[in-house]
């Protein structure tokens, strides 16, 4: 099997154990860097070119889509699609999960837990409502797209909320605004979803007095054994974005488990190696997984 990882970076971990997780199962790995792609619409069907020369025999992709970059990625994982490529994660899963408003919404039609949110149009003079919808303070404001745990604030008081929301939506700023979760004490639990099974969980604690606990603003990862209710809320929101390789971000709270997000190009490094798990080759076996189902419904279609 030939199988692309699309990638703008050969040197980011994740890239590198991918490559050696597809090498290692016996087959043909090749990184493209997505955003140098051309892609070619005409009526005897879809095509790629890369570097000068077209895309071909490409059984499999692996989008590592950066958010930056979400609009190019996702429209070269789609032509790969249409050529008729197995991703081990969909186009269309991607955008829903880069958009945290429309994730939320989603899992919350799904039943999910997670923090109350409120979300405004900018609404001038509404901001002391919109601290009120979500209980007052503390209260945490952050950017729609933001990430690595960068445009995520946390607002002590109602006042300092209030400004906070208006100095965003002055900026053009979209925000969602939520309730502070304070029995997380600035931990989160990632799980890792590969094929409806969680492979891999750890939880990260904040830096001491930082209430965000990313491993980019100095966090600290640690394996740990889910509960029954956080695996379930795991798989089950990768189930409702339609996500067959996820991240799944939640805070440990009075309620139960509460979504926080999930992330469509989940980093490798941090639950490699808290876990131990070989994660790359998980992703591995799903594409093989699929890729033989796929085959031999063809074979028996005919
Ligand atoms: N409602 C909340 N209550 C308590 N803590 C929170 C809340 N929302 C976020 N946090 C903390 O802030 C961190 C960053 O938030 P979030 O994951 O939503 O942002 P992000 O910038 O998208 O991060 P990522 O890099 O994971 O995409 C979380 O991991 C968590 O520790
Ligand atoms: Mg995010
Ligand atoms: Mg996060």
């Amino acid at each position: 099997m030939k199988i692309a990882i699309l990638s703008r970076n050969p040197n980011l971990y994740s890239t590198k154990r991918l490559f050696q997780a597809i090498q290692e199962a016996g087959h043909e790995a090749l990184i493209i860097n997505h955003s140098v792609c051309d892609l070619i619409i005409e009526q005897e069907g879809p095509s790629i070119i890369y570097k000068g020369e077209k895309v071909l025999g490409v059984d499999a992709i692996i989008p590592r889509i950066g958010a930056s970059v979400t609009f190019y990625g996702t429209a070269v994982v789609r032509q790969f699609e249409l050529m008729g490529a197995f991703a081990a994660v969909n186009s269309q899963a991607i955008v829903r999960s880069r958009d945290k408003l429309r994730s939320l919404q989603i899992l919350s039609k799904a039943g999910l837990g997670m923090p109350k949110t409120a979300f405004t149009n900018f609404s001038k003079g509404g901001e002391k409502q919109i601290v009120e919808h979500v209980g007052g303070a503390p209260l945490i404001i952050k950017l729609l797209e933001g990430t690595q745990g960068l445009g995520v604030v946390l607002a002590e008081t109602k006042k300092a909320g209030q400004s906070v929301i208006e100095a965003f939506h002055g900026l053009k700023a979209r925000i969602i605004v939520q309730e502070f979760i304070k029995e997380a004490k600035g931990a989160d639990i990632r799980a890792f979803v590969v094929n409806g099974k969680v492979v891999g969980a750890m939880k990260r604690q904040g830096a001491e007095g930082e209430f965000r606990s990313n491993l980019h603003r100095g966090g600290m990862a640690t394996v740990i054994k889910l509960s029954r209710a956080e695996k379930a809320a795991a798989l089950g929101a990768a189930k409702a974005l339609g996500l067959d390789v996820a991240g799944v971000d939640m805070l440990q709270s009075a309620r139960g488990p509460l979504i926080l997000e999930v992330n469509s190009s989940p980093g490798l490094e941090g639950i490699e190696k808290a876990t131990g798990v070989n994660i790359a080759g998980e992703i591995v076996k799903f594409i093989e997984e699929k890729v033989k189902k796929k085959t031999s419904t063809s074979v028996n279609n005919q």
